[in-house]
């Protein structure tokens, strides 16, 4: 996960190859709350590993559930059996609706059957989406519930024992969220088998008052309750259901979560935007999803995605381009619709997304966010109470979106980057900055990365620093510093050599032999990571610096043709989303188009000492004034060589870090490379 202030994505040109879903949201919470529910022990493979689920597993543990990853990372749930073993918590939901509500509809009820104190918090944001409707049918069915904030929103207390009235139906309203419903159709089957207060079982009725929302999800709710053993009748208007009597939670045994169908919606955007090659394939989600995001695709396919599938993936390719404008009810789609927004920037006319009211009241008013957001990239945009009409868009601009920490603003505008396929918009592509991009954690911790993984850009288009310099200036603590920040690759071309002598070595080549050597460099699977170097994600960095490694690498480095593959190896390090490239000539030989340069010097006298610390810290001895007295040779050797003298190159900026701090150079960089961003500050 990116875990950066922002995430500039670079103008992305295609799309191509296969991805696999995390699990779904909405099934990984439900399945949580199911199997903390049911008797025994649920196996859950394939959950969601997320913020939202996390917060399921921390809740029910705090329960008394008892759930452990296994390892081959399936989720053990040992569950409750309907009994309460923690009669009093407090609980953090974060911002997760499929925890807060579900789990507020299940402990209401067992407070009030069992006796107990339960009080269920989130951020900031879950405190403003209402849960009134939800707290009203609890109510009235006798369940004592106190608005710790403002009435009809968390934090909520629920409180009992008390006693319930299960004889006339309960009545809950559909049209805010459909999670309300769902909350009361999870929990409520916990007294349909009767036994509370001595009663019999009996039918629980539920029925919706208002028109239901976003019916799919509720479909969801209806499927893994029958999975865990509950049959629901519901009436063809989705008004009534009945939870009949006798109805028990019974674990299934085993579970496998579908990949998420909302999170798809980003790739199958993709496909329609950019796999103009090749398709997009994406796995864990298909034809036989019982989730209503599927659908997804039928609007992508509308705008001229050409998409073939089977019972649990996709395939996505462009079909229409420039895609079709559409106009549409997106009710049964709330999450994924958002999605559409984005790929309206690319259509032949205005896109129209009808009755989205909901948007307003989830991770964020999304109607606003969107209508604000796009317009950042230069779109028109029209917005009402519940529609959004989004025109498409010729001359693109640079944006810093911002995410209102939402994980599907995030997502979404990732698409923006494509800007450089709309028709004769190639030469200006405009790169995209997402601002706090690790909003995604919500639902889909590593989106960036395996969006990454299928979408190409133009070598020129990547960003590189150079960080250039004598040795102990403290390069390689500045570029990595500099490349968490920015979320950006390392190369450290200064152990290149060290590394291609102890890869070949390793490989039993004969060191003599330049064309083994060279040929063995473009297969190097290397990493540079926190000042670590990994040779096959082994942690090399210890034998690099042995003498012995030192002499392999003077032998690789005397062949011609291993220098030539090294240099084509440094450029191939130029990866999405960015580089911060550390060594000598990084800026004059190897990336001499880099978008900042920066040569880092500090006094002799400053890196003799630094040296001389790291020295002493490691137990090795050391005397300072030879450590300085070499150094000062080294830099007089080093700028007179003739083949690739130490230089700042001519459009270098000079960094004297003696008197500074990492963390003030650090900001330096930064704040020179901001100045080079096109984004509106
Ligand atoms: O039940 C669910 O899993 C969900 C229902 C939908 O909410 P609304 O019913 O509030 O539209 C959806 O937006 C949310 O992401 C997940
Ligand atoms: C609305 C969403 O989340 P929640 O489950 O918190 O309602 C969402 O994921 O888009």
């Amino acid at each position: 996960m990116y875990k950066t202030a922002y995430l500039d994505l670079p103008p992305l040109r295609g799309a191509a190859g296969t991805v696999s879903l995390p699990g779904s949201k909405s099934i990984s919470n439900r399945v949580l709350l199911l199997a903390g529910l049911s008797e025994g022990e649920t196996l859950v493979h394939d959950l969601l590993d997320s913020d939202d689920t996390k917060v399921m597993i921390a809740a029910l543990r705090e329960l008394g559930c008892e759930l452990h990853h296994r390892d081959d990372g399936v989720l053990s749930v040992i569950g409750l059996g309907g009994r309460l073993r923690q009669k009093q918590a407090q609980l953090f939901l974060g911002n997760a609706g499929t925890a807060m509500r579900p789990l507020t509809a299940a402990l209401a009820v067992l407070a009030a059957t069992q006796g107990g104190q339960f009080e269920l918090s989130g951020v900031p944001r879950m405190h403003e989406r209402p849960i009134g409707d939800l707290v009203d049918a609890l109510r009235a069915l006798g369940c004592p519930i106190d608005c710790l904030g403002q009435e009809g929103y968390p934090p909520l207390r629920l409180r009992g024992p008390a006693p319930l009235s299960l004889t006339a139906p309960v009545q809950v309203r559909g049209d805010v969220s459909s999670q309300f419903l769902t909350a009361l159709l999870l929990a409520l089957p916990l007294v349909a088998a009767g036994g509370v207060d001595g009663q019999a079982p009996r039918d629980i009725v539920i029925e919706v008052t208002g028109e239901l929302i976003s019916k799919p999800y509720v479909q969801i709710t209806l499927d893994l309750l029958a999975r865990f053993g509950v049959q629901v009748q519901r009436d063809a208007d989705w008004q009534r259901f009945v939870i009949p009597a006798g109805s028990r939670y019974a674990s299934p045994g085993v579970v496998h979560v579908e990949g998420d169908a909302s999170s798809a919606s980003y790739f199958v955007a993709l496909g329609a935007i950019a796999a103009d090659q090749a398709p997009v394939r994406i796995e864990g989600v298909g034809s036989s999803s019982v989730q209503g995001d599927v659908r997804f695709v039928e609007a992508a396919q509308a705008m001229g995605a050409a998409v073939t599938l089977g019972p649990n993936w996709l395939e996505v390719r462009r079909g229409a381009w420039p895609l079709r404008a559409l106009d549409l009810d997106c009710n049964h789609i709330p999450d994924a619709a958002m999605t559409l927004a984005v790929m309206a920037l690319y259509a032949d006319g205005p896109t129209v997304l009808r009755n989205i009211a909901s948007w307003r009241v989830k991770e964020t008013d999304r109607i606003a966010a969107m209508a604000t957001e796009l317009r950042k990239l230069g779109a028109e945009v029209e917005e009402g109470p519940d529609w959004l009409r989004v025109f498409p868009l010729q001359h693109w601009q640079p944006a810093a979106i911002h995410t209102y920490d939402d994980h599907r603003v995030a997502m979404c505008f990732s698409l923006a980057a494509f800007n450089g396929l709309v028709p004769g918009r190639s030469e200006e592509a405009v790169p995209v900055r997402i601002l706090d991009p690790q909003c995604v954690a919500k639902t889909f911790p590593d989106y960036f990365e395996t969006l990454f993984s299928v979408v190409q850009a133009r070598p020129q288009d990547i960003p590189v620093i150079t960080i250039d310099g004598p040795t102990a200036s403290g390069k390689g603590t500045l570029t990595d510093e500099v490349a968490r920040a920015l979320g950006y690759g390392v190369l450290d071309s200064g152990s290149l050599y060290r590394v291609t002598g102890l890869a070949a070595h390793r490989a039993g080549l004969d060191l003599n032999d330049g064309a083994a050597v060279a040929a063995l460099v473009p297969t190097l699977d290397l990493r540079f990571e926190e000042g670590r170097v990994l040779l096959d994600e082994e942690d090399v960095s210890n034998e690099l610096r042995q003498e012995a490694t030192g002499l392999m690498a003077s032998q690789v480095g005397a062949h011609p043709p291993v220098r030539q593959a090294l240099h084509q190896l440094q450029l191939d390090f130029r990866r999405l989303p960015g580089l911060v490239a550390d060594g000598r000539d990084m800026g004059t030989a190897i990336f001499p188009d880099a978008s900042l340069k920066v040569f880092l010097t500090a006094s002799a006298a400053t890196r003799a000492e630094r040296r001389f610390n790291q020295l002493i810290s490691k137990g090795v001895p050391a005397k300072l004034d030879d450590l300085r007295a070499d150094l000062e040779a080294r830099d007089a050797r080093d700028k007179t060589r003739s083949a690739s003298p130490l230089q700042a190159a001519a459009d270098a900026i000079e960094l004297d870090n003696s008197a500074h701090s990492v963390e003030a150079s650090k900001d330096l960089v930064l704040g020179w490379w901001q100045t080079k961003r096109p984004f509106p500050h």
